[in-house]
């Protein structure tokens, strides 16, 4: 288990990153947006926040959570559901909201054998079950809204927020598979053995999502 009283927090490294440390200031945690800025370091130690991040791929940050590495971690609710790790998820952080939406170009027609392509294997895999419809599930690692136009796949599941990717592209969407928004989560050991220090650190947070303000 990481530290002592200092909780220890596994960040992603992208666009969830502002929006989080914002969070943290408005919840009392003095985080010095700055120190993460423009810096190649991996790992930010705030003694005086008694916090400890480090940065990471989003999709790793449930895993340094489930094997303790880290107290905290905050992360896509797409990650968690993609990824399966056994965490606690204390707090919806309302924050980096999207949805996870099947795809297509207007023209679609379904077919005998039809193809999906997806960064969420395991999401899109569960979701075409459920609809009771069998498919091929293909998985890329990025630029998910190619598939359709160069005939990889027919549907695609993946990322929307603006929806600019789909308009550019020519796709349209189809179907909402998820809400998505960021999450607060914990390891289960480190939830019980700092539970004074992940109670107050969620419960400011609990604080500034649902505008109730922070008593200090
Ligand atoms: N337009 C978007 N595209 C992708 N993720 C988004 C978008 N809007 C919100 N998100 C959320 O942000 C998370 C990814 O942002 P994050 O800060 O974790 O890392 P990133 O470096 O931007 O991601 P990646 O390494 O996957 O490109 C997603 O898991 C999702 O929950
Ligand atoms: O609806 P929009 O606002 O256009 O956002 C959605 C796009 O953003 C993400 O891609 P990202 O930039 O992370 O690149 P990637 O395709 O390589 O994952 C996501 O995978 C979509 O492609």
């Amino acid at each position: 288990m990481a530290g002592n009283d200092t909780l220890t927090i596994a960040m992603p490294k992208g666009r969830i990153l502002r929006e989080a440390l914002e969070l943290f200031e408005e919840a009392g945690y003095p985080v010095e947006e700055g120190r993460f800025e423009s810096t190649r370091k991996l790992t930010v130690t705030l003694p005086e926040a008694g916090l400890s991040f480090f940065l990471s791929k989003p999709g790793d940050v449930p895993t340094y959570v489930e094997y303790g590495v880290a107290d905290l971690g905050v992360v896509g609710k797409d990650v968690l559901m993609e990824e399966g790790r056994d965490v606690y998820e204390l707090l919806d952080l309302g924050i980096s909201r999207c949805r996870i939406a099947v795809a297509a170009l207007p023209d679609w027609r379904p077919t005998l054998h039809p193809r999906v392509a997806t960064k969420y294997p395991r999401i899109a895999g569960r979701y075409f079950l459920e609809q009771g419809e069998q498919v091929e599930i293909i998985r890329l690692n990025g630029s998910v809204e190619l598939a359709p136009l160069i005939g990889l796949a027919d549907r695609i599941v993946d990322i929307v927020s603006t929806g600019r990717t789909l308009r550019e592209n020519g796709l349209v969407e189809l179907e909402t598979v998820a809400v998505v928004t960021s999450r607060l989560i914990a390891n289960r050991a480190s939830f019980r053995l700092k539970s004074g220090a992940v109670d107050r650190l969620c419960s400011r947070l609990a604080a500034v999502v649902t505008g109730e303000g922070v008593r200090t």
